[in-house]
C-alpha cells in the first residue's frame, strides 16, 4: 500500500519527486492522485480515501511535532474511531478530497472533481483539521497507552523511526521466535551465537506473500541493514515508515500551516519508490471493488471484525486499505509467521543440537534445508517405518544428520553428580569421596549365538597368564585387564545366568552391571531372547554394546542385523546413532580388543564411582548350598568395601563374613568397588538378584533379615498364588467354556527347592520340553536352599507341591508338612524329577474317550416297529452288540450317532449278530432310516492321557472353535 510519505515524493513518472504544493494547499493533490494517479495514467495500488486520509493526518501531526509516525494514527482511525469515518469534521474537507475520501460511501465522485478553494472553505477546512489533530492527539496517547497495534516508534539517531516495541505486528514477532529457535538449535562450527543469528539473517530472502505492511516495516526503516528473511517482499511494499522529525517535541505547537506540508516532506527510499511502481505487482481490481468492501464495514460497523489470516493474504494483494490494531491478532501473526517460514528458503546448518526429545520431522527438514519426503525416503531405505510418525527419536535425527554430514551435538549431557544420585548404590554423603571404579560387564543374548565362546575368549586372552588357570569357574564373575592407551585397566565381567527362562534373575544381572554386551550372531540375527536381553539392559538404564558375531561365518550379513537393530531403537553409531555395534568373531578373537576398547570407551563415559569408605553395599549375583561350606553367596561390591569379618544383611539371610575368596579362589580381606567374591557365613542361601549391605551387629542383620522374609513370603502368596501365565490352555478355557471336547485345563503350582541357583537353569529348561497346554506351571519360588516351614506355607497358601532337588527336608519341615497335608517330593536325578512332575501334571488330566470299532452293517430294508421304525440289515464286517454304539453314515455322510437300543433276529432280542447274518436294529431316538445306509457298531473305553495327547486335543478342539493356534 501507498502511503502518503511515498505519495509525496513521487514524481509523476514514478520517480522521487517534489509533491506538488500548491495541489495540497488547495486540498487536490490527494484525491488526484488516489484516483487518476500521479500522471493521470497510473493508478496507485492504494484505496484512495486511505491514502488520502493518511496524508492529512500524518502532515498534521508532523506539523505539530508529535513523535509518532503515520501508522499508530491511520490504524486507529481506520479501526477504532469510528467518529472520523463518520462524523461532521471531515465533511468541511470533502470538496477538497482528502477529508471527504475517507468516507467511502461518497469518495469517488466527488474526488474527482475539481475543488474551489474558496477562503470561506478554506477556513472551513482549517477548523476541521483541528479538530482532527486533536483526535490524532488523543489517539495518540490512548495508542502509547495501550500499545495496541500502534507500535510506539522511537527515534534512531539517523533519524529513522524504529520500533521499540519487540514484535508490535506479529510479523516482526515471527522474526522473534525465529531468532529464539536459531540460538536454541543452531550452532555453525566456529561461530559465537551471534554469528549465527547473523548468518541465518543475512542469507538470501524470498519474497514472501500476503506481506503486510508491518512485515515490510524494518525494510523501509533501515533499508542499509541486513534485511530479515520475511520481510521482503518489494511489490506489495508496505506503507514506508517515513522519518519522523527529530526535534518533535511536544510542546512547540505552532499554527498549521497546510503549506508547510511540502517542506516537511521526507525523502523517499528508493525501494519504497521502487516498489511502488514495480509493475510485477499490479493493482488487483478495480478500486471501486476495495471501496464496495469498505462500504459494507460502515454500514455495519458493530459487526465483528475478527479476520482470517487468509484475509491478510487478500487485502495485501488487493492492496486494500491496509487494517492495523487489534485486527493483527493472534491467528493474523501466525499465519504471517508460517507464511514466512514457508517462503524461507533454508539453509543447511552445520551443526544441530538435539534433545532427548528428539526433533520433528519438519523442523529437521528446514534444518537440514530437505525435503520431509526425503528424509522419510532415507529413513524408509534404513528399515525405520515412520508411517503417521511427526517426531524422529535422537537417534533417527542422528543418522540423518550423518547422512546429510551435518554434526549433532546432544543438548543435555548428563552430569556426573546426577547419575551418582541416581544410583541408588551411592548416598548423598558419598558425592565428595567418590573415586572411579572399574565397569561391571554382562554378556547376554541369544542362545547358540557366542556368549560362552566370547567369555572364554576374553578369560583366555585377557587374563594373565599365571592367573587364567586359577580362576575359579563358579564363582560367576571374573576380572580382566584391558589396555588402554598403554595401561591395563581393570574390568569386571559377570558369567550371565543364560536365558530361555530366565528372565526375571536375568533383569537382576542387567541391574548390577554398567555396562552389557548383547551378541548377536550375524548369520542368525535379532532373536527373541535378544530382544528380551535389550529389554532388560534398557531396563536397568545400562548402556548397550552390540557384538555382531560369527562375522567369519558364511551366511554372515551384519548390515542386515544393524538394520533389525536399529528397527528396535538401537541405531549403529556407523549410521549416526548412538549404540556401539562391533563385528566380531569370538571364536577367532577378530576385532575383541576392538569391542574391549569401546567398553572402557563407553565406561570412562559413564565416569563410573564410588566411594570406598564406607560400608559395603552391592548385589549378590549367584549362591548356593555347598555340603561342606553350607550357603555359598558371590557378591558385586557396588559401593564401599566389604571386609572379613563383616556383618551382612543379604535379602532374607544374615550372618557374620568368615571367610572370602576372590574369582582366583584365593582367599582375600577385603573387596573394594565392582569386585567380586565368594563369602562364607551366611545362615541361609539368598537369591540371586538380592541387595545386601553390611551392618553394625548381628540383631540389627538378624531383625532385617526376617522383616525381609515376612514381607516376602507376603508379598509371594499374594501377589503369586494362583497367579497363572496366559496360555494357550487359558485362551482355550476363555474360548470354548469347556464346552469343547478335549479342553481341559489345570495349573500347578510349584516350589522348587535346588541346590545351586544353576540347578534351576537346569531344571526349567527340562521342564520346558513338558507340553503345558493342558497344565500350566506357576513357579512360586525357586531358590536354592533347604525346604524351610517357610515354603511348605507358601505351598499351603497355593494348594501347590514342594519339589527339593538335590536339598533336603529338616525332620520339623517333614512333620509341618504333614500335619498342613502338603506333599514334599525331594530328587536327586533331575530326571526323576522331570518325570514325576510329567505324573503330577498328567494326573490333573481328564480321562480321554476312545472307540474301539466292531462292525459295521447295511440297511437293506425300513420296517415299522411299535410307534418308530427300525431296520433290516445285513452284518457286513465283524459284529454287531447289545447295547453298543452306533454311528449311521449316509453316502458317507454322518447322520447319527447314539447307542443301539434292540437288536433283534427273526423277532428274538439278541446279545450279538455276526457277519454275513441279518438282523433288526432299533434307535430310540432315530426313526430316519434309508435304504442304503451304513451303520458302524462301536464301544467307547476312558484312557489316560500324555501331555503331549492332551495338547493335540487342545489344538483340535481350538481349530474347531475357529481359534488360530
Ligand atoms: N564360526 C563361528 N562360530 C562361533 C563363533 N562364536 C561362537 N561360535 C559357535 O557357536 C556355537 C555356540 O556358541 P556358544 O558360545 O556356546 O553360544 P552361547 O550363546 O553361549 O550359547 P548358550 O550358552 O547355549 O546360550 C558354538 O558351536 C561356537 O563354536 C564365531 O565367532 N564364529
Amino acid at each position: 500500500m501507498a502511503s502518503p510519505a511515498s505519495v509525496t515524493n513521487l514524481g509523476s513518472k514514478g520517480r522521487p519527486g517534489p509533491l506538488p504544493t500548491a495541489a495540497v494547499r488547495r486540498g487536490h493533490l490527494v484525491s488526484r492522485i488516489s484516483f487518476t494517479g500521479f500522471d493521470g495514467v497510473r493508478r496507485l495500488p492504494c484505496a484512495p480515501g486511505r491514502l488520502c486520509r493518511c496524508m492529512v493526518i500524518t502532515n498534521l501531526i508532523e506539523e505539530k511535532g508529535a513523535q509518532f509516525s503515520s501508522r499508530p494514527s491511520v490504524s486507529v482511525k481506520a479501526d477504532d474511531d469510528k467518529d472520523l469515518l463518520s462524523k461532521p469534521p471531515q465533511r468541511p474537507v470533502r470538496p477538497n478530497g482528502p477529508p471527504e475520501s475517507m468516507n467511502t460511501a461518497t469518495t469517488s465522485a466527488p474526488a474527482r472533481k475539481p475543488a474551489v478553494a474558496t477562503v470561506q472553505e478554506r477556513d472551513k477546512v482549517r477548523e476541521s483539521l483541528d479538530e482532527v489533530l486533536e483526535k490524532a492527539e488523543k489517539l495518540k496517547a490512548s495508542s502509547s497507552g495501550n500499545g495496541d497495534g500502534g507500535e510506539n516508534h522511537v527515534l534512531s539517531q539517523d533519524g529513522v523511526s524504529k520500533p521499540n516495541s519487540p514484535a508490535p505486528m506479529g510479523v516482526e514477532e515471527g522474526v522473534h521466535s525465529k531468532r529464539t529457535k536459531t540460538l536454541k538449535s543452531i550452532w555453525r562450527k566456529g561461530n559465537p551465537v551471534s554469528s549465527v543469528h547473523k548468518v541465518v539473517r543475512d542469507r538470501p530472502r524470498t519474497e514472501t506473500r500476503g506481506q503486510s505492511i508491518s512485515a515490510a516495516k524494518p525494510s523501509v526503516s533501515s533499508p542499509s541493514k541486513p534485511v530479515p528473511q520475511l520481510l521482503t517482499r518489494p511489490s506489495v511494499a508496505p506503507p514506508p515508515r517515513r522519518p519522523v522529525k527529530a526535534d518533535t517535541s511536544q510542546e512547540k505547537k505552532g499554527p498549521i500551516l497546510i503549506d508547510k506540508f511540502a517542506s516537511k516532506r521526507p525523502t523517499v527510499d528508493p525501494a519504497v519508490a521502487e516498489a511502488l511502481v514495480d509493475p510485477v505487482k499490479p493493482v488487483r481490481g478495480p478500486p471501486a471493488k476495495v471501496k464496495d468492501n469498505r462500504r459494507k464495514k460502515i454500514i455495519a460497523p458493530a459487526a465483528p471484525r475478527r479476520r482470517m489470516p487468509n484475509d491478510d493474504r487478500r487485502s495485501v494483494d488487493d492492496d486494500a486499505p491496509v487494517r492495523k490494531g487489534r485486527r493483527w491478532n493472534k491467528a493474523k501473526r501466525r499465519a504471517a509467521r508460517l507464511e514466512a517460514l514457508e517462503a524461507e528458503e533454508p539453509v543447511r546448518v552445520e551443526i544441530l543440537e538435539v534433545g532427548t526429545e528428539g526433533m520433528d520431522i519438519d523442523e529437521l527438514a528446514y534444518q537440514l534445508a530437505v525435503g520431509e519426503s526425503e528424509i522419510l525416503r532415507f529413513l524408509s531405505v534404513r528399515g525405520a517405518m515412520l508411517d503417521n510418525v511427526q517426531t524422529l527419536d535422537k537417534d533417527l535425527v542422528k543418522m540423518v544428520c550423518m547422512e546429510y554430514e551435518v554434526e549433532v551435538l546432544e543438548s543435555d549431557p548428563v552430569r556426573v553428580e546426577e547419575m551418582a544420585k541416581k544410583n541408588e548404590f551411592l548416598d548423598v554423603e558419598d558425592l565428595d569421596k567418590l573415586v572411579a571404579r572399574p565397569p561391571i560387564v554382562t554378556i547376554m543374548g541369544h542362545v547358540d549365538h557366542g556368549k560362552t565362546t566370547l567369555l572364554d575368549y576374553i578369560r583366555k586372552s585377557k587374563v594373565v597368564a599365571s592367573e587364567a588357570g586359577g580362576i575359579t569357574q563358579g564363582i560367576g564373575a571374573y576380572q580382566v585387564l584391558v589396555p588402554v592407551d598403554g595401561n591395563p585397566q581393570a574390568c569386571v565381567f559377570l558369567d550371565t545366568p543364560g536365558h530361555e527362562a530366565f528372565g526375571a534373575m536375568r533383569a537382576r544381572g542387567a541391574k548390577v552391571t554398567d555396562i552389557c554386551i548383547i551378541v548377536v550372531a550375524a548369520d542368525d540375527g535379532v532373536r527373541p531372547q535378544t530382544n528380551e536381553a535389550i529389554a532388560h539392559a534398557k531396563a536397568a538404564g545400562v548402556p548397550i554394546i552390540i557384538a555382531i558375531n560369527k562375522v567369519d561365518k558364511e551366511g554372515a550379513n551384519p548390515e542386515r542385523v544393524m538394520q533389525e537393530l536399529s528397527q528396535i531403537g538401537l541405531m549403529p553409531e556407523m549410521w549416526g546413532g548412538d549404540t556401539p555395534m562391533i563385528q566380531i568373531s569370538a571364536l577367532k578373537g577378530e576385532n575383541v580388543d576392538e569391542l574391549l576398547e569401546t567398553v572402557m570407551l563407553v565406561a570412562e563415559l559413564q565416569e563410573l564411582k564410588a566411594n570406598p569408605d564406607r560400608n559395603a553395599k552391592g548385589t549378590v549375583i549367584e549362591a548356593c548350598l555347598d555340603k561342606a561350606k553350607g550357603p555359598l553367596a558371590t557378591l558385586v561390591v557396588q559401593n564401599g568395601t566389604l571386609n572379613k569379618g563383616d556383618i551382612l544383611v543379604c535379602g532374607e539371610a544374615f550372618g557374620k563374613i568368615r571367610a572370602m575368596y576372590d574369582d582366583r579362589g584365593s582367599l582375600v580381606d577385603q573387596a573394594g568397588p565392582s569386585n567380586a567374591v565368594q563369602i562364607i557365613g551366611l545362615n541361609n542361601v539368598p537369591l540371586a538378584g538380592d541387595e545386601f549391605e553390611s551392618v553394625d551387629d548381628l540383631d540389627v542383620a538378624r531383625e532385617r533379615a526376617n522383616t525381609r522374609a515376612d514381607a516376602m513370603r507376603i508379598e509371594r502368596i499374594n501377589a503369586k498364588a494362583g497367579e497363572g501365565k496366559v496360555t494357550l490352555s487359558s485362551i482355550a478355557a476363555s474360548v470354548s467354556s469347556g464346552n469343547q471336547a478335549g479342553i481341559d485345563t489345570h495349573g500347578l503350582n510349584v516350589i522348587l527347592k535346588v541346590d545351586f541357583q544353576g540347578s534351576i537353569e537346569a531344571i526349567r529348561q527340562a521342564i520346558e520340553a513338558l507340553p503345558q497346554e493342558n497344565v500350566s506351571l506357576r513357579f512360586l519360588l525357586q531358590a536354592p536352599g533347604d525346604v524351610s516351614v517357610s515354603d511348605v506355607d507358601l505351598a499351603v497358601a497355593s494348594e501347590g507341591i514342594v519339589f527339593g532337588f538335590n536339598v533336603k527336608a529338616p525332620g520339623s519341615v517333614k512333620k509341618y508338612a504333614k500335619q498342613k497335608s502338603v506333599e514334599i517330593r525331594l530328587y536327586k536325578v533331575i530326571y526323576d524329577l522331570i518325570d514325576d512332575l510329567r505324573n503330577a501334571m498328567e494326573g490333573l488330566l481328564d480321562l480321554a474317550e476312545e472307540e474301539v470299532p466292531l462292525g459295521s452293517a447295511k440297511v437293506r430294508a425300513v420296517f415299522s416297529s411299535g410307534s418308530g421304525k427300525a431296520a433290516g440289515c445285513m452284518v457286513t464286517t465283524g459284529k454287531v452288540v447289545e447295547d453298543c454304539n452306533v454311528r449311521v453314515l449316509r453316502k458317507g455322510k454322518e447322520v447319527y450317532v447314539g447307542t443301539l437300543d434292540s437288536l433283534r433276529r427273526v423277532k428274538e432280542t439278541v446279545k450279538e449278530v455276526g457277519a454275513g447274518l441279518e438282523c433288526g436294529i432299533g434307535v430310540d431316538d432315530f426313526d430316519e432310516w434309508e435304504e442304503g445306509d451304513v451303520v458302524e457298531a462301536f464301544n467307547t473305553v476312558k484312557k489316560a492321557r500324555t501331555l503331549e495327547e492332551a495338547s493335540a486335543s487342545v489344538t483340535a478342539a481350538l481349530k474347531g472353535a475357529g481359534v488360530q493356534v
